[in-house]
């Protein structure tokens, strides 16, 4: 039985869940529940803090797990990515007061606080920079500088709504972007069952990235059509009753639906019909 650790609160817990379910998976119904069993599909889910699920994983006491992929770096622990599950996307960076450091070479000698240690430490050190001291935060990071127990934070960002509201300033390039991301263990050979579990998780990103596109262009210019709508392997041509037409259904990027409906009615293309993928194996 698989073993798949799943956060139990904050950003990623309801999307993972979201995506579990999405997948096939049994749900749990209260928020209390630690452990829950599906035996159904032969695997055993442990909700857990997203920080601490590296740790296990790393461990070897769950095969799996969902967690941050800035989590996992900042755990030090034999995790590593196996599938980018493409929610939960945040960029980490450094900000300080409007005015005040305004480069990664100035947090030289300053003190910087954050809630991942080790990745600022990794990263100043990558660039020959050297602070005063990294102070380890648990969160309200942006408050840090105001309090004065440090000059510039490392904290994660993803509208920057937190920071503009605290004052502060992001500054050098982003330290890393992270999104959820399952992790397994490096260094053993890929537990029973992670096949299935991989093959229902990319069906899920697949279903959300693509839709189905169904339309009606003269035989005459099937090719030209065929060569905006590829598909993945290749598109499914059917003779109408006029045989002067052919219909196409093809798939195609969601985010380049009307691109790509442009392009078609250039070319001749009617009666274009976009339908979302309920689910999805490749
Ligand atoms: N707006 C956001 N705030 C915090 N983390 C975010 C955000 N968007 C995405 N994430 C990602 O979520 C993970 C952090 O989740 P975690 O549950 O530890 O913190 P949280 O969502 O801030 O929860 P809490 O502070 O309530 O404990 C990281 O991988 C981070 O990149
Ligand atoms: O760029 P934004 O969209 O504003 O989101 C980023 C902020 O959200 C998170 O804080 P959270 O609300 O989890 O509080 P915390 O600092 O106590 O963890 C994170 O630590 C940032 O502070
Ligand atoms: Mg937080």
């Amino acid at each position: 039985m698989l073993r798949i650790a799943v956060p139990n609160k904050g950003s990623l817990s309801e999307p993972a869940a979201a995506m579990l379910k999405e997948a096939g998976y049994r749900q749990r119904r209260d928020s209390r529940e630690l452990v829950l069993p599906d035996p159904d599909n032969d695997v055993e889910f442990f909700f857990l803090r997203p920080r601490d699920i590296a740790v296990y994983v790393g461990a070897g006491t769950v095969d799996v797990g969902i967690t941050g992929r800035d989590l996992m770096l900042d755990s030090e622990s034999d995790a590593v990515e196996h599938l980018p599950l493409g929610f939960g996307r945040s960029t980490f960076r450094f900000a300080a007061n409007a005015g005040g450091i305004s480069t990664v070479q100035q947090v030289d000698g300053h003190r910087v606080a954050t809630s991942y240690p080790v990745l600022v430490a990794e990263y100043l050190r990558g660039l020959g920079v050297t602070p005063a001291g990294v102070v380890r935060l648990d969160g309200a990071v942006e408050t840090a500088i105001r309090l004065g127990v440090a000059d510039v934070i490392a904290d994660v960002v993803e509208t920057g709504t937190t920071l503009r509201a605290a004052g502060l300033e992001i500054f050098g390039d982003p330290i890393l972007r992270s999104e959820a991301v399952l992790v397994r263990r490096s260094d053993v050979d890929a537990p029973a069952g992670l096949d299935v579990l991989t093959r229902r998780l990319q069906g899920v990103l697949t279903a959300q990235q693509y839709v189905l596109m169904d339309y009606d262009v003269p035989t005459t210019l099937v090719e030209q059509a065929v060569a905006i709508t590829p598909g993945l392997e290749s598109p499914t041509v059917s003779p109408l009753h006029n045989r002067d037409w052919s219909a196409v259904r093809a798939m195609v990027r969601r985010e380049e639906t009307n691109r790509v409906m442009d392009a078609l009615y250039g070319v001749g293309a009617r009666a274009i019909l976009v339908t979302s993928i309920h689910a999805c194996r490749l």
